[in-house]
């Protein structure tokens, strides 16, 4: 797993991940000091850190984190929270296998602030859409989605907490349908068989 913030959905899988749950988590990769870097320590899971800043650019930062994480050899790769731009090496050396928790219904509101600008916008319904990573950005095939109403006192924070409720579900069922069952990825559709 990728992360870059608090972990509530990298704690969500490592916790379903015990006793007949058909995967384990490998490592954490961060690319940044976090609070999921804590949550992995805590967990007994290796966490490695590959931050931007310790590389020339963005290409030998991305070389770096493929690197990192097929050190792993995993089925899947779930970016759960990671903020960055997984860049076309990272993608072309785990095609079809990174799987990401967006807090939004998309298409609409992607990108790096989805609650705040659904909230923005005024949307009376958002929700949450696990999906494919491609090389563009919150763009790929669609795994799941389920629906959050927005409240009319909702913060930005109050209403990223009840997505993320649905999220850490959503992944937990998601994460064990793919590797039990794997994908069929037909352009922009994906099935889970
Ligand atoms: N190639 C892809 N990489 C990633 C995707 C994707 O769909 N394609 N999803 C993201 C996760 N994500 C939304 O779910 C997302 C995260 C971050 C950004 C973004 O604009 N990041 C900025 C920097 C932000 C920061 O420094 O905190 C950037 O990378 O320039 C957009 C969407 C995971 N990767
Ligand atoms: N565009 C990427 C993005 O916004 N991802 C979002 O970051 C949160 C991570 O929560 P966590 O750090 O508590 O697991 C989740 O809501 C996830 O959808």
């Amino acid at each position: 797993m990728l992360a870059s913030g608090s972990g509530t959905l990298f704690q969500a899988l490592a916790d379903a991940a015990v006793g007949d749950f058909p995967a384990h988590i490998a490592a954490l990769v961060t690319d940044r000091d976090c609070e999921a870097e804590a949550r992995a320590q805590r967990a007994g899971i290796e966490c490695v850190r590959v931050a931007p800043g310790s590389y020339s650019d963005r290409a030998e930062w991305n070389h770096a984190l493929t690197s990192a994480v097929e050190t792993y050899r995993p089925d899947l790769v779930v970016t759960a929270g990671f903020m960055r731009i997984l860049g076309p090496e990272f993608l072309a050396a785990f095609p079809g296998k990174i799987v990401n928790s967006h807090p939004a219904l998309l298409p609409a509101f992607p990108g790096a602030h989805a609650v705040r600008d659904a909230l923005s916008y005024g949307v009376r319904v958002t929700g949450t859409t696990i999906h494919i990573v491609d090389e563009g950005v919150d763009t790929g095939p669609v795994l799941a989605q389920e629906a959050v109403t927005v409240g009319t006192d909702d913060s930005e924070s109050s209403l990223h907490e009840r997505i993320k409720a649905v999220e850490r579900r959503l992944l937990v069922e998601v994460v064990a349908a793919l590797v039990t069952r794997g994908v069929i990825i037909d352009g922009r559709k994906a099935l889970i068989p």
